[in-house]
């Protein structure tokens, strides 16, 4: 069993879509980025690179790449659970915070489990969202940016073959 955990922030900016956790999110800010700016999808895929020993998403997927300016990281997400799942590991649990002071998340956590669940291919009972604010302190507090942290256990997969 491995554990791995991932940590991402990204900074609000005018003119861009809310997506968190793979939803888009009804409000007056986004979030700035080279990609769609996920920071939940972010916190995630690196816990589980990090899980098999594969470094971050910034390895995988640079932001000097043209080709990730303005990627769905849904689709990083299900390409870092491949990687995974290559090294031999499967995915046994995801946690994770997002932290905001605004919006309200409650109403589409239960979405985001979902999709995340779907990119992963696990059942969404293997994943956790949460949300806090930081009661007003801090950069997210303040409402500048939005951060999101994640933890996730592996485990090595049984191939069956005996020695
Ligand atoms: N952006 C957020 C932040 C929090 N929530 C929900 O509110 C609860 C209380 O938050 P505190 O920071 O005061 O502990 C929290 O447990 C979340 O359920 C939210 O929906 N969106
Ligand atoms: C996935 C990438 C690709 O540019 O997304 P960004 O929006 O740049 O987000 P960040 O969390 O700063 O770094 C990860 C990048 O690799």
């Amino acid at each position: 069993m491995r554990i791995g955990h991932g940590f991402d922030v990204h900074q609000f900016a005018e003119n861009r879509n809310l997506i968190i956790g793979g939803v888009t999110i009804p409000y007056e800010l986004g979030l700035a980025g080279h990609s769609d700016a996920d920071v939940l999808l972010h916190a995630i895929s690196d816990s589980l690179l990090g899980a098999v020993a594969e470094g971050d998403i910034g390895k995988h997927f640079p932001d000097t790449d043209e080709a990730y300016k303005g990627a769905d990281s849904k689709k990083l997400l299900e390409e870092v659970a491949g990687i995974v799942r290559s090294k031999g590991f499967e995915i046994s649990n995801i946690d994770s915070v997002v932290i905001a002071q605004k919006p309200k998340l409650a109403p589409y956590i239960s979405e985001m489990c979902r999709v995340i669940a779907e990119a992963l291919n696990v059942e969404t009972g293997q994943v956790n969202v949460k949300a806090t604010t930081t009661e007003k302190l801090g950069f997210t507090g303040r409402g500048e940016g939005i951060a999101a942290e994640a933890i996730c256990l592996v485990e090595k997969m049984e191939t069956g073959l005996s020695d």
